[in-house]
């Protein structure tokens, strides 16, 4: 086992410290070969499919990614921005405000970055590149609320994978979750009070929550329970009654059992009983994505209406807001106490001269040898 080349060390370099928010990923173009890559990548991922190796590459390979890529490439052009895949946008413009956010609140050399789990830019190239920033100290922010094996989990592995060949590792601080975050909460709040302010109020609100395979709960992933905490915690702060919400989980793949109840079922029975306007959030998803924007807003509004119901209103996810990217800066503070980054200009100024002191004192000392 050969460890990178690492740069020499140098005596009193000031370290920075960095906050990484790591998506899913998402394919490089609307594209069946793009969209393979992609799924090829994320699909093989045992995190995110957990059957016999062998067996699910045959099936991998052989039938889902043959017929799938050109199915979803479909679906991915139809959601497709300008700027490109809105989940990939949405992440790059959330880190930019992050940053902005964090050197309001008073800190000094955070570099905040994003990563995407699966596709670009990765883990792995993105870690590389803050050691040669010097980045001593890092803070990986999952963009998942709620934690889950095949989700958070999996960006860990990836972590730990990455640094399992550096020699000289940075100080490590995982976000495992923040689904009963008060800021995090808040945030939901605030966008259903906003749409309810300019559109009304529904029969039904629904909380649809990306889908696991059930197995997963019953072998102890927290998932499902911390959805079912998110919610109830929204429901109160909106001051529902249970009538007045429901929990759903979409995005259901293969054949085996999800998480119930499943969203469009639930959304067609909610017409066929009479309930005429739905508004819809997916709290689990920070930003919005090909589920959230196709699967919902465009698939199941159509099995909403075609079922009788009358208004389907899709609440967007909590991309820029300005509530949701002052939550995170929040929550990435609370996972960097005692970090170096508030310093005061003075502090900055006797870092520098420390570090030039021992700098000097280094190259007396080599030239002493
Ligand atoms: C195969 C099993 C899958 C599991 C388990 C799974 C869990 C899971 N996924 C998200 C968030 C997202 N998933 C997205 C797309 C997506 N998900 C799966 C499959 C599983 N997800 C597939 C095959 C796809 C690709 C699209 C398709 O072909 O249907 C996305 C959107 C990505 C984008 O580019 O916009 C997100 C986000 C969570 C939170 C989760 C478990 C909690
Ligand atoms: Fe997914
Ligand atoms: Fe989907």
């Amino acid at each position: 086992m050969s460890f990178q080349t690492e740069p020499p060390y140098t005596h009193g370099s000031i370290d920075r410290s960095a906050v990484v928010l790591v998506n899913l990923g998402t394919p490089d173009a609307p594209t069946s070969s793009a969209v393979r890559r992609y799924l090829k990548q994320f699909l093989s991922d045992p995190r995110v499919v957990e059957i016999p190796r062998l067996v699910w590459w045959c099936i991998l390979n052989l039938i889902i990614l043959p017929f799938r890529s050109g199915q979803s490439a479909k679906k991915y052009a139809s959601i497709w921005t300008r700027e490109g895949s809105p989940l990939k946008v949405h992440t790059q413009k959330q880190a930019k405000l992050l940053a902005g956010a964090l050197a309001e609140r008073g800190h000094d050399g955070v570099t905040v970055a994003m990563a995407m789990r699966y596709g670009s830019p990765s883990l792995p190239e993105v870690l590389a590149r803050l050691k040669s920033e010097g980045c001593e100290r890092i803070a990986i922010l999952p963009a998942y609320p709620q934690y889950s094996g095949t989700t958070t989990g999996s960006i860990y592995d990836a972590v730990f994978a990455h640094y399992a060949t550096v020699r000289n590792v940075p100080e490590l601080r995982f976000i495992k979750q923040y689904h009963e975050h008060d800021t995090y909460i808040d945030a939901l709040r605030d966008s259903v009070l906003n749409h309810w302010e300019a559109h009304g109020r529904p029969e039904k609100l629904v909380m649809s929550f990306h889908g696991v395979p059930k197995r997963t709960l019953l072998l102890g992933d927290p998932y499902h329970c911390q959805c079912l905490k998110t919610a109830r915690l929204l429901a109160e702060k909106l001051k529902l009654t249970k009538e007045q919400y429901v929990v759903t989980f979409q995005s259901r793949f293969g054949k085996a059992e999800w998480l119930q109840p499943y969203t469009a079922p639930t959304l067609v029975a909610l017409a066929q009983q009479g309930v005429k306007r739905v508004d819809l959030l997916c709290p689990g998803f920070t930003s919005d994505c090909l589920e959230t924007l196709e699967e919902i807003a465009m698939e199941a509004k159509h099995d909403f209406e075609t079922a009788g119901g009358q208004q389907f209103h899709y609440i967007a996810c909590l991309n820029e807001t300005p509530a949701w990217i002052a939550g995170m800066a929040e929550i990435a503070e609370q996972h960097m106490i005692g970090w170096p980054t508030m310093k005061t200009a003075p502090q900055r100024e006797a870092d520098k001269k420390a570090g030039e002191q021992a700098r000097t004192a280094a190259l007396a000392l080599g030239a002493a040898n």
